[in-house]
């Protein structure tokens, strides 16, 4: 009926996921942008830790984003070592779950852009949890058997898993953007299993991972570009059909970049670093309240026809 695809256009949305007071505002700021400069037709909500600056926040507003505050997820205790230290502030993503007023959501990093409309994987099935297949080439994975045996699932048949290390490894996903559905089962599910969950480098990266092992699908590249990917593997990647970048690798953070570090100085990313600067700096991409998208307007209508099919009808404004 046309409530329900009125419901169901207003109950999607994208997510990122901010914490801190550093420079990461910068990337979501530069996210927010993105997704508007390809016409996104849903909002932009931001997971905010509470010490994230108000400052911070005003200025998410002001380029349209829904703040969400969420609290900490703490690991339980225990000796790892993470790939980086800060990624023990990313169990805290899992609270997205919570989001339940909204049905289906895609997830992404601060330090991703959004290059090309990707409103489409709104429309893949339900059920199931989808992102693109890691790489593990790169020095964060010197401590896995993968790296040291030089096995990339990118290149499954160029070193074959070994038998003696057992059955071979599930498919791996980045847990910088996936597509997935709130669920509040889900959420306690997650919660209650992260308790007897020691913590691993990759922190809920690797937790996501264990826990949608059963129903994770694999999406092309070109919704992830992991910039690893260009320098290993970049047999399976064609640039020009790249949607989403992910400004992963060590070094390439837009806002940080130098070009100093190892891989940095290479022409396809102080491109992809440029054409990101080019979003950020682009002013008529920023939030103009009177601009109302097309999905406010279309939804409107639809709600509005919806209520007259039902033998409503909206009321004038009365002449006072
Ligand atoms: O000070 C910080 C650090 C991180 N973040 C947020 O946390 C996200 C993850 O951090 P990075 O993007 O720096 O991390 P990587 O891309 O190297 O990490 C990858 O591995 C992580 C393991 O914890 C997560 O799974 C992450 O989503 C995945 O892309 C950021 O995008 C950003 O949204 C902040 O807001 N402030
Ligand atoms: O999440 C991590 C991170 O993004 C690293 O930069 C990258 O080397 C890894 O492949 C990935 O799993
Ligand atoms: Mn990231």
């Amino acid at each position: 009926t046309t409530l329900a695809k009125a419901a169901s256009l207003t109950s999607r949305a994208y997510v990122t996921f901010l914490a801190g007071n550093g420079d990461y505002v910068k990337g979501v700021v530069g996210l927010a942008k993105g997704l508007r400069k390809v016409k996104t037709a849903y909002p932009l909500v931001v997971a905010v830790l509470p010490d994230v600056p108000e400052e911070h926040r005003r200025m998410l507003v002001a380029q349209g984003c829904i703040v969400r505050e969420i609290e900490p997820v703490y690991p339980p205790e225990n000796q790892t070592q993470f790939a980086m230290a800060y990624y023990v502030i990313n169990y805290s993503k899992l609270r997205i779950w919570e989001f339940v007023e909204y049905h289906k959501m895609i997830y992404l990093d601060g330090d991703i852009q959004v290059f090309e409309n990707i409103d489409h994987l709104f429309d893949m099935p339900r059920g199931y949890f989808y992102a693109v297949k890691d790489c593990f080439c790169e020095k964060t994975w010197s401590h896995t058997p993968q790296y040291q045996i030089g096995y990339c699932q990118q290149c499954p048949d160029k070193v074959q898993w070994p038998a003696e290390l057992g059955p071979k490894p599930p498919l791996y996903f980045n847990a910088g953007m996936f597509v997935f559905e709130p669920s509040l089962s889900i959420y306690d599910d997650l919660l209650n299993t992260l308790k007897i969950t020691p913590p691993t480098p990759f922190a809920e990266q690797d937790f996501l991972n264990m826990f949608f092992k059963d129903v994770y699908k694999p999406i092309p590249p070109i919704y992830n570009l992991v910039l690893a990917m260009m320098w290993r593997h970049p047999e399976n990647i064609e640039l020009d059909k790249v949607k989403v970048v992910h400004y992963c690798a060590a070094g390439s953070k837009p806002w940080r970049y130098t070009g100093k570090e190892q891989n940095m100085n290479r022409e396809d990313i102080k491109m992809l670093v440029k054409k990101w600067w080019d979003i950020y700096n682009d002013e008529s991409l920023d939030y103009k309240r009177i601009n109302i998208s097309p999905l406010e307007g279309e939804t409107n209508k639809l709600i509005a026809m919806a209520l007259s099919e039902a033998g409503h009808c909206i009321a004038a404004p009365s002449a006072a």
